[in-house]
């Protein structure tokens, strides 16, 4: 076993060199390893009490901390994802570039991968920064020795600051060797020109056809970065599974706190396949968290280059990601839910603490808090007290529209509209964890609403309704035709009520959890009489369906 000395390079800034880390410290340095017995038998007890999803990056270091291994352990730990690591070289940069670059030699590159690979259940490998041709072969006989559920590739070809960091030789056994064995390679509209030999990628259109090409190579799915893309407000990425293109938009933050977001995108796609997530659900977990990072640091200053590092750990500083704090949403929640209305409690005499106990009592599944003319300090102080009622029976409260509201109450989420606040900005407002539902009347908007990070989305009006002003009727069809391009959950509103309830959930559409309901609850004498009642026309309708 060979043990390696960082002698640092004397190198001048700004010039970039490959060098072999080869000097070897003595082996009295050694720590002894535990036998092979007791090792089996930790991890044995320890996989079986707790698994704890794992991330092994192989990738380079950078001395400045803003992206390779250092980026990829921030994003992971950010994730909820264990991350071990395999260093491939070490890097000096700082926010200017990259100054120099020593590689680890391939044997203790393969050497670092056997210990890992050997010992500690990696679930999926995140590859970086894969200096020479010898270090992709290396990783490929590895992996073939150790297989792992998931192989996420970021081709790491030229940093941000425009530096080399893998040789131009290694193209060929990129594209041969690694991405044939890769579940998703995530090239930047750069990376993935030189990979398909310099062609010029300037539209969304060539980014499809850069795609498709890279997607010949092997991979399962690939993933082009708009990012770099000149002449859009919007960062657009094309992501590709052999069958369907989809774009996925993102919001271009002003920032030049960028650097590792390459990194971190690849490392969050990595975790959240770690934790058992399908492949566009963890691409698109993973860009939601590079948007919203990128928005709580693009103040920061680490520095004086034209590139600094952002905040992977801001959940930390938001009160509202505190881990722990957040439920986690399940579809079924949607199963009955109950709106309230301002104008129909003033009209029956009841506060909206009254009609939210009722409904809960009479078996509603989830509650929105709708009080669209109530002044905000008495708003608030009602969702407080309607919190601590949900909070007890464990059912979901949202807050209509008012995501002042939401957070000031610590609301399990916010239902908004088209001409609400949009559902990305609702989401790097309230965090990963909260709910978030979106009104949608089209297949594009129910599209949106899965982009943007919504958990569910409502839509109607399935019949004509008098509760809300100039609603148009979609109708059956109209439901139809949503729910089926929705990849989302979907609970029907508008016009529903005991007599046509059942018909609406015998449509059969496997992603219909439910139905919203507001005057047929709560434009009543007994709240809770309604909601028992049609509460149990829906359980009958189900069970028979
Ligand atoms: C579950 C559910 N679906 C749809 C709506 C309507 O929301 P929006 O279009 O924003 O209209 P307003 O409710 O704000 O008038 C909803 N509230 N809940
Ligand atoms: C709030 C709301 N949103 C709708 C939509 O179509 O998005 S229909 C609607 C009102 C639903 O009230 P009722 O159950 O009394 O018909
Ligand atoms: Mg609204």
């Amino acid at each position: 076993m060979k043990f390696l000395c960082y002698a640092m390079a004397s190198a001048p800034p700004q010039a970039v060199h490959l060098r072999l880390l080869s000097s070897t410290l003595s082996s009295s340095s050694r720590r002894p390893r535990p036998p092979p017995s007791a090792r089996r038998y930790r991890v044995a007890a320890s996989a079986r009490e707790m698994p704890w999803p794992h991330v092994l990056t192989v990738a380079g270091s950078d001395s400045g901390g803003g992206a390779g291994i250092q980026a990829d352990i921030k994003a992971c730990a950010a994730l909820g994802a264990y991350c071990s690591s395999v260093v491939t070289a070490v890097t000096a940069q700082n926010t200017a570039g990259v100054q120099g670059i020593h590689v680890v030699p391939e044997e203790f590159i393969r050497e670092q991968l056997n210990s890992v690979l050997s010992d500690m259940s990696v679930d999926v490998v995140k590859t970086g920064m894969l200096p020479s041709i010898g270090v992709v072969k290396v990783l490929c006989e590895s992996l073939k020795k150790f297989p792992v559920k998931a192989l996420v590739v970021d081709p790491v070809l030229v940093s941000t600051s425009g530096d080399t960091l893998s040789a131009s030789s290694t193209l060929s056994v990129y594209r041969d060797e690694l991405f044939a064995m890769a579940d998703i390679v995530t090239p930047n509209v750069k990376e993935a020109s030189r990979l398909l030999g310099d062609v010029s990628l300037r539209t969304v259109s060539d980014m499809r056809s850069a795609a498709e090409s890279i997607y010949k190579f092997g991979p399962k799915y690939v993933l082009v970065k708009g990012g770099d893309m000149p002449e859009s407000s919007d960062a657009i990425d094309v992501f590709f599974d052999g069958k369907e293109f989809i774009e996925l938009h993102g919001h271009r933050i002003k920032t030049h706190n960028t650097h590792g977001t390459g990194c971190t995108l690849a490392s969050c796609i990595a975790s959240e396949l770690a934790k058992g997530a399908t492949m566009l659900h963890a691409v698109q977990v993973a860009k939601n968290f590079v948007e919203t990072a990128l928005h709580h640091s693009k103040d920061l200053i680490i520095g004086n280059g034209p590139q600094g590092p952002f905040d992977h750990l801001f959940k930390l500083k938001c009160p509202p990601y505190n881990v722990g704090s957040q439920p986690s949403f399940k579809a079924d929640q949607l199963f009955l839910y109950a709106v309230t209305d301002s104008g129909m409690n003033k009209k029956w005499g009841r506060s909206i603490k009254e009609s939210v106990r009722a409904a809960i009592e009479g078996g509603a599944t989830i509650v929105q808090l709708r009080e669209k003319d109530a002044e905000t300090r008495e708003f608030l102080e009602a969702a407080k007290a309607c919190m601590e009622i949900c909070k007890s029976s464990g059912v979901p409260l949202l807050i209509n529209d008012r995501v002042d509201i939401a957070l000031a109450c610590k609301a399990d989420g916010v239902h908004v509209g088209q001409s609400d606040m949009l559902a990305r900005e609702v989401r790097e407002l309230l965090g990963p964890g909260k709910i978030i539902g979106v009104s949608c009347k089209t297949p594009a908007q129910a599209q949106q609403a899965w982009n943007d990070g919504a958990d569910y989305i409502g839509c109607g009006g399935v019949y004509p309704t008098s509760t809300k002003a100039n609603n148009p009727t979609l109708g059956f069809e109209g439901l139809k035709t949503v729910c089926l391009a929705s990849k989302l959950p979907v609970v029907a509103i508008g016009g529903i009520n005991a007599s046509n309830a059942g018909s609406v959930m015998e449509l059969g559409l496997p992603n219909l959890k439910g139905v919203a309901v507001v005057s047929a609850l709560f434009d009543r004498e007994c709240v809770a009489t309604e909601t028992r009642n049609l509460r149990s026309i829906l359980t009958n309708t189900c069970s028979r369906t």
